[in-house]
């Protein structure tokens, strides 16, 4: 049995972790697979590892390239120890992030190329795609100003990036987000959480109905 595999998206503070939670509460009763949800970076042990080394603050030498490369690295162990035996067992697999934040993130953010970080992450998952990507549309402003209320002071290495910085990662997605149409659906994540769960419930109905009771 092949599982399904969806991932949500966004900038930082767009409400992921927080709607993720919600729609798995709303969709577990009439759906018919088990349902898996992980995260990136980390899900897994390694993988979390590799996670705490990049979000470190005090790691502030890290150049881009090590970067993208232990997001990858992270990636790869996370896919092959978790992802693909969820899938293989026919699972519902949701992921918080997954490649698309790679290539918004590194691939734009800090400049290494879209097509460039595409190609080591392809590498890193055996070209794994997302069956859906709800991408939470949020200015960055709007996130950043969600996740300083929510966590002041305690921001992480990417958290703590400046504005600008985190204006091409918005626009890094939008440029990934038009390369795949058919797979990136949006949701507007100015509104209040439970339009934004509704929404993302709807998506994920309507794009995998064969997955819930009729
Ligand atoms: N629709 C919403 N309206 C207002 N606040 C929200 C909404 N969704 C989430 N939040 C709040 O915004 C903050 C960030 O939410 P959350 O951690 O879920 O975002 P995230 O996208 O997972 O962030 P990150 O990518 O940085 O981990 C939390 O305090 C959460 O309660
Ligand atoms: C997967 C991934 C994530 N990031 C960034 C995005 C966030 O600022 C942090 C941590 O993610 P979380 O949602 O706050 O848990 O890492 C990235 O730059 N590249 C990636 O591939």
């Amino acid at each position: 049995m092949t599982g399904y595999f969806i991932t949500f998206e966004g900038p930082d503070g767009a409400g992921k972790t927080t709607v993720i939670n919600e729609v798995v509460k709303q969709i577990q009763a009439s759906c018919k697979r088990p349902i898996l949800v992980t995260r990136e970076p980390g899900g897994s042990k390694i993988a979390e590892k590799i996670r705490q080394i990049i979000l470190d603050p005090a790691n502030t030498e890290m150049n881009a390239k090590t970067e993208a490369l232990l997001y990858a690295a992270s990636r790869s162990q996370h896919v092959s120890e978790i992802i693909e035996p969820a899938l293989k067992r026919g699972d519902l697999v949701i992921s918080d992030r997954f490649v698309d934040s790679s290539l918004a993130y590194q691939g734009k953010g800090r400049g290494l190329g879209i097509k460039q970080v595409q190609a080591i992450n392809d590498f890193a998952t055996g070209h794994l795609q997302p069956d859906l990507t709800i991408f939470l549309d949020l200015d960055p402003r709007l996130g950043l100003a969600r996740i300083s209320r929510a966590r002041a002071g305690t921001e992480d290495r990417l958290e703590q990036e400046k504005l600008a910085f985190h204006q091409e990662v918005y626009a890094g997605y939008q440029e990934v987000n038009a390369l795949h149409p058919d797979r990136v659906k949006l949701v507007d994540a100015s509104q209040e959480l439970p339009q934004v769960v509704a929404a993302s419930v709807k998506l994920i109905a309507s794009t995998l109905p064969e997955i819930f009771e009729k």
